[in-house]
């Protein structure tokens, strides 16, 4: 598309979310501690002019060079954007190294995430709403370019048409216009068909080289094309499993992606295999809940060489949250803790649940990893989990409100996460155990937004990657290299600024589990934007390369090799 082409569909996009009213009764963005000017300042000096209200317009032509503006990053000399609304619908452009990138580095990073938080007027109000912003970063040669686009969801095409929300976000929903719209708005939700399809939680790319952006609902899987960043469609799943909503995170190998569908009727799971290079998931077994009125929420779940571990968490979902107007404490969940915590462990190969086990009370959105125990004989005794845990504690869902992100830095008020190790014994014990695998001290009591090299998936590791705490702080903010078998951590943190997942590349023939770097787009305190690179094995900065502007906070991210589809085995 021409620049002048780019310039004359963007307008439309400006107008209609400009354009949008504020809903009355609404907490104004103004109120959230950031003016909707903040929003409409330029992207760069060179590039726009400032304007009275949200303005989502490309650059009249690609940034080639962007200069350096202040501090230490690219686009730096005004304050952190981590958790202010993208300004443009989209970017390209070379971006500034610093340091020096490894040359076998070759290939895209791709990083999704909740980017736009803005309707007109309007701020949506918790970090999880935002319409999808996938950013790019293409490593070639020791050079880089990079992108960002928003993703062509319905919910986000709705909204930029009508300056509404149009579909149920994460907090969001769209206000009923009548006794009787929302009656059937009942039956929508029912159906499904108001469920957002706002992909703005995790980038995968399938064994066939297909790139999909997904979220909880399962109408939210998107295929993008990882170089245009272009939305590509729908990703449909052609089989008959049903359901509204799945796991944010299927676990994807070159031959295989496993997901959970939690069950709201019958409380419980089913879990699904696809291979690669199909759309199609082959019902592999069924977890029946063992305890309250719904199943706990599954984010995300770990696997093993043979086995799937579901894990059933006191925060359950709930039906009547998931038809409110407005958010409860706990948004579309409940906590029970009387109803108990519990780890399934299924056989891939059968389907047989071969593990069910009560375990402590937990809260957990991101588990690290899994691996067999074995005994002398080789026989597996017991599965080992690990996540993020945040000592059963709910409170960061409410930390994780914008108002807060905003109004609170420099304040210590992140709730303290641990790495939490499930060890769940297959000897037929009720019980399994939930210890900290190293003293949170190690990392800040900060721990979430983890990766480990891929090699390791279902296997013994040593290394997790993950997003730790200096305090004070009132998000995590230092990116740590966690040791299991040493029990210690480093830590790379820079005053002021907010680092998102550090993503793990590992070196073409590594041998070493940590030869590889690490990869995480950090928002600087100047307002600047740059992707760290950290060698893999000293935690090191290698180089880091800088946007012309700064980009909002995001979540997972993705490694797609060039020639990904004559390097996939679909
Ligand atoms: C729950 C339902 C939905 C939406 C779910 C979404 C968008 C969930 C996103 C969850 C994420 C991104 C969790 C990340 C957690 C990160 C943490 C705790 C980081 C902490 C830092 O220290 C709908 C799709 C709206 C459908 C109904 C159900
Ligand atoms: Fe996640």
């Amino acid at each position: 598309m021409s620049p002048a082409m780019l310039q004359a569909s963007s307008f439309r996009v400006s107008a209609a979310l400009s354009g949008a009213a504020a809903r009355p009764g609404r907490q104004q963005l103004a109120s959230q501690g950031q003016s909707s000017r903040a929003v409409a300042q330029p992207l760069a000096a060179s590039a726009l002019t400032e304007a009275p209200a949200p303005v989502i317009v490309p650059p009249s032509r690609p940034v080639d060079a962007p200069r350096r503006r202040g501090g230490r990053g690219g686009g730096g000399g005004g304050e952190l954007v981590a958790w202010k609304s993208v300004r443009q619908e989209r970017w390209e452009g070379a971006l500034e190294v610093e340091g020096e990138l490894p040359l076998w580095l070759d290939g895209t990073y791709l990083r999704n995430g909740p980017g736009l938080w803005n309707l007109g007027d309007y701020g949506f109000r918790h970090l999880f709403d935002g319409y999808a912003t996938l950013v790019r970063v293409s490593f070639r040669g020791g050079r880089a370019v990079g992108a960002h686009r928003q993703i062509e969801s319905e919910a986000y095409k709705a909204a930029r048409a009508h300056g509404k929300v149009c579909y149920r976000e994460f907090s969001e929903v769209p206000i009923p216009e009548g006794f009787l719209s929302y009656v059937g708005q009942l039956a929508t939700l029912f159906s499904g068909s108001s469920l957002t399809d706002n992909s703005n939680t995790g980038v995968v790319m399938l064994g066939d080289g297909r790139v999909i952006c997904l979220t909880e609902t399962i109408k939210g899987s998107i295929e993008v094309d990882p170089d245009t960043l272009d939305t590509v469609g729908k990703f449909q799943y052609k089989d008959k499993l049903g359901g509204l909503i799945h796991s944010a995170h299927p676990i994807v190998t070159d031959t295989e992606f496993w997901t959970l569908i939690p069950d709201l009727i019958r409380p419980g799971y089913v879990v699904a295999r696809m291979d690669a290079g199909s759309n199609e998931r082959k019902f592999v077994g069924r977890v029946n809940c063992r305890g309250g009125p719904a199943p706990g929420w599954v984010h995300s779940f770990p696997i093993t060489e043979h086995y799937v571990v579901v894990p059933e968490m006191p925060l359950r979902y709930c039906a009547k949250n998931l038809l409110r107007a407005e958010p409860t404490p706990l948004y579309k969940f409940e906590w029970h803790l009387q109803s108990g915590s519990y780890m399934h462990v299924m056989c891939k190969a059968s389907g047989k649940i071969v593990a069910s086990v009560e375990v402590p009370p937990f809260v957990t959105f991101h588990f690290i990893n899994a691996y067999e125990e074995t005994d002398e004989e080789g026989r597996v005794t017991a599965i080992i989990a690990d996540c993020c845990e945040h000592n059963a504690n709910t409170a960061i869902l409410d930390k994780l409100r914008l108002h807060n992100l905003r109004s609170t830095a420099g304040q210590d008020v992140l709730p303290d996460a641990r790495v939490g190790r499930f060890r769940i014994p297959l000897d037929g014990s009720p019980f399994g155990e939930l210890e900290t695998a190293l003293d949170p001290e190690e990392h800040g009591r900060g721990m979430d937004m983890c990766s480990i090299n891929p090699s390791r998936l279902g296997k013994e590791y040593r290394y997790a990657y993950a997003c730790g705490a200096r305090r004070p702080c009132n998000f995590p903010n230092t990116i740590t290299k966690v040791d299991l078998v040493e029990r210690t951590a480093k830590n790379w943190h820079e005053e002021g600024s907010v680092p998102s997942e550090p993503f793990f590349v590992p070196r073409p023939g590594a041998v070493q589990e940590d030869d590889g770097v690490v990869i995480s787009m950090v928002s600087g305190k100047d307002g600047s934007g740059y992707a760290l690179v950290l060698d893999g094995e000293t935690f090191e900065e290698i180089a880091r390369v800088k946007f012309p502007y700064g980009l909002p906070y995001g979540l997972h991210c993705c490694w797609v090799p060039r020639n990904r589809h004559s390097s996939s085995k679909g």
